[in-house]
């Protein structure tokens, strides 16, 4: 359940007279998430969703997330726009924590993938990247190659609970990763973990992009490689090849993708699966007992690595190199 920090009447009623949003219809928190702590808020204008940040965004990073959102609506990509209070801020403070509140989205998330839904993605990540193009802040994405190792690190006594002998192999393919990580790819903002659970749809339309809290600027094909990832393994752990035809020819069809890229892709699907498994491991071994999140199975990211370790050209995942 991710709602870590409790909001009273009081409070709500008094950070509410900030804004021009009418009179509290409804308040209650959202049980999905993981990272903030999230309430759906109706008021006479409608829906919004309240966020409030907590101890793992750095307050530093918001107004490249926030002025991302807005940038991003600016040049009509469907993403939650920041609601400003009177003053004219959008980040202000709640019970303690940093929040805002955003515009709400309609659509569900898909609980089953189809093509169709591959499709209507890879259009929409081409269309954010090039929304992203003249956005003038920049963030380091703090979740690359330089910082899988201290993560390993700090599961590495402990990571044998999970499974036997997988340090050991995960020390071998950090050091393939860090000798072998492209740096000369085009990049630009991503938003690095656009994973189904951050991507709304009606009748198979995709109707909205959310939780831009890892966007930061890397290499474009990264963020590729981190939704073929999401989407196009199937619960069993077979890879689907028609979902990564449909998602990387959809997405090259609004932005084409350089021969260089495409090369790139096993090792970037391989960094993409070494950092979810990374921060999953971690999750699994440092949850507080009791806690109401349940971590997310790091091994289903391993079963991902060791896929794209044996993949010898890009054509496996659909896309011909010209
Ligand atoms: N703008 C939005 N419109 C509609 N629902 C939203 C919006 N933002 C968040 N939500 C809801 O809140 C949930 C958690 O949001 P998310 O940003 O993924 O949280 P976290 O960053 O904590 O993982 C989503 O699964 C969705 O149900
Ligand atoms: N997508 C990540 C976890 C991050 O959770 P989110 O709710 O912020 O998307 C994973 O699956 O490991």
């Amino acid at each position: 359940m991710a709602v870590y920090t409790e909001v009273s009447d009081e409070e709500l009623q008094g950070f509410l007279a900030e804004y021009d949003l009418g009179e509290v219809l409804a308040f209650k928190g959202i049980a999905e998430g993981v990272e903030n702590s999230n309430f759906l808020l109706t008021t006479e204008q409608g829906n919004f969703i309240l966020t409030l940040y907590e101890k793992r965004v750095d307050p530093e990073d918001l107004p490249y997330f926030l002025g991302l959102m807005e940038h991003l609506a600016e040049r009509g990509i469907a993403c939650p726009l920041p609601v400003h209070a009177h003053d004219g801020r959008a980040l202000r403070e709640l019970a303690g924590r940093p929040a805002v509140i955003i515009s709400f989205l309609e659509g569900l998330w898909p609980r089953r993938i189809h093509p169709e839904h591959c499709r209507e993605l890879g259009a929409a990540l081409a269309r954010l990247h090039k929304a992203g193009s003249d956005f003038a802040l920049q963030r380091r994405n703090a979740l690359s190659v330089e910082a899988w190792r201290p993560l390993f690190q700090a599961c590495a006594d402990r990571a044998g609970e999970v499974k036997p002998g997988l340090m050991e192999e995960l020390d071998t393919e950090l050091a393939f990763l860090e000798t072998n990580w492209p740096s000369d790819l085009p990049a630009g903002v991503i938003h690095a973990d656009l994973f189904p659970d951050n991507v709304f749809f009606r009748h198979e339309k995709l109707t909205g992009l959310i939780d831009f809290y890892f966007a930061c600027n890397d290499l474009l094909a990264y963020d590729l490689a981190i939704c073929l990832n999401a989407w196009c393994f199937e619960p069993d752990g077979a890879f689907n090849a028609t979902k990564a035809r449909c998602l990387l020819r959809s997405y090259a069809g609004e932005r084409a993708v350089s021969r260089a890229e495409l090369e790139a892709l096993p090792v970037l699907a391989r960094g993409a699966a070494m950092r979810f498994l990374l921060t999953r491991l971690y999750d699994w071994l440092h949850h507080p007992p009791g806690a109401f999140v349940k971590p997310k199975d790091p091994l289903e990211y391993y079963k991902k690595l060791r896929f794209h370790a044996e993949v010898r050209s890009p054509g496996a995942y659909g896309l011909e190199l010209a």
